[in-house]
């Protein structure tokens, strides 16, 4: 996931995260960030998508996803519900949705979401306000209760993405641990291996 926060080079990381080889890059704008260097970012991370094969999702603002022909987008709690945003994108994007337990995953799938974002899986300073961490337990639990590929996301490091998959987790979602490190390439390049 792209980290926008001021004094970090998205770009740079993204294509890092791409050479190490990352499959999908989440542009996730910050609320400081206007539409429109959101949409130039978007633009720009999906052409370095495009060339590898890789898959570009936007984070809340869809309409840049669609604007920029992006393969879909991710919604959370404060973001549009599911449903709409899923009318929106239409039936063949790809449509993630914030779930941190396992009936707002199952209502989440019915409402059309091609994949779950779960979390914080452990603690994390990347974003402000989150429930306390559920941990590969809360993790398996949502799992269990979808048959959609669970994205398990915050405060993972390479370390412990191990234990999340073993949880029942499809992938994992990370920006500091990459976007932090001294090398992003290696940090990214630890994940992947
Ligand atoms: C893969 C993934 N999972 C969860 C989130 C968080 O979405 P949300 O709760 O809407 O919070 P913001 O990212 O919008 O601050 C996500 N973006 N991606
Ligand atoms: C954006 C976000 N959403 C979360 C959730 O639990 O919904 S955790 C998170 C931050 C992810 O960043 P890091 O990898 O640096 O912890
Ligand atoms: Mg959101």
């Amino acid at each position: 996931m792209t980290d926008t926060r001021p004094g970090r080079n998205p770009l740079d990381i993204v294509a890092a995260a791409l050479r190490a080889g990352f499959d999908v890059i989440q542009v996730r704008p910050e609320d400081h960030v206007t539409d429109r260097e959101a949409y130039e970012l978007t633009v720009r991370v999906l052409a370095m998508c495009r060339e590898l094969g890789r898959t570009c999702l936007v984070n809340d603002r869809l309409h840049i996803a669609l604007a920029a022909g992006a393969d879909g987008g991710h919604v959370g709690a404060d973001d549009l519900p599911v449903a709409a945003a899923r009318r929106i994108l239409g039936p063949d994007a790809i449509l993630g949705a914030t779930a941190r337990d396992p009936q707002t995953a199952r209502r989440a799938v019915a409402d059309g979401a091609s994949y779950l974002g779960v979390g914080p899986a452990f603690a994390t300073t990347t974003k402000s306000g989150l429930p306390d961490a559920i941990g590969p337990a809360g993790i398996r639990a949502v799992a269990q209760a979808v048959s959609v590929p669970v994205v398990a996301i915050g405060g993972v490091t390479a370390d412990r993405a191990g234990e999340l998959y073993a949880a029942g987790a499809h992938a994992v979602a990370v920006v500091g641990a990459v976007s932090g490190a001294a090398d992003p390439f290696a940090a990214a390049a630890e994940f992947v291996r």
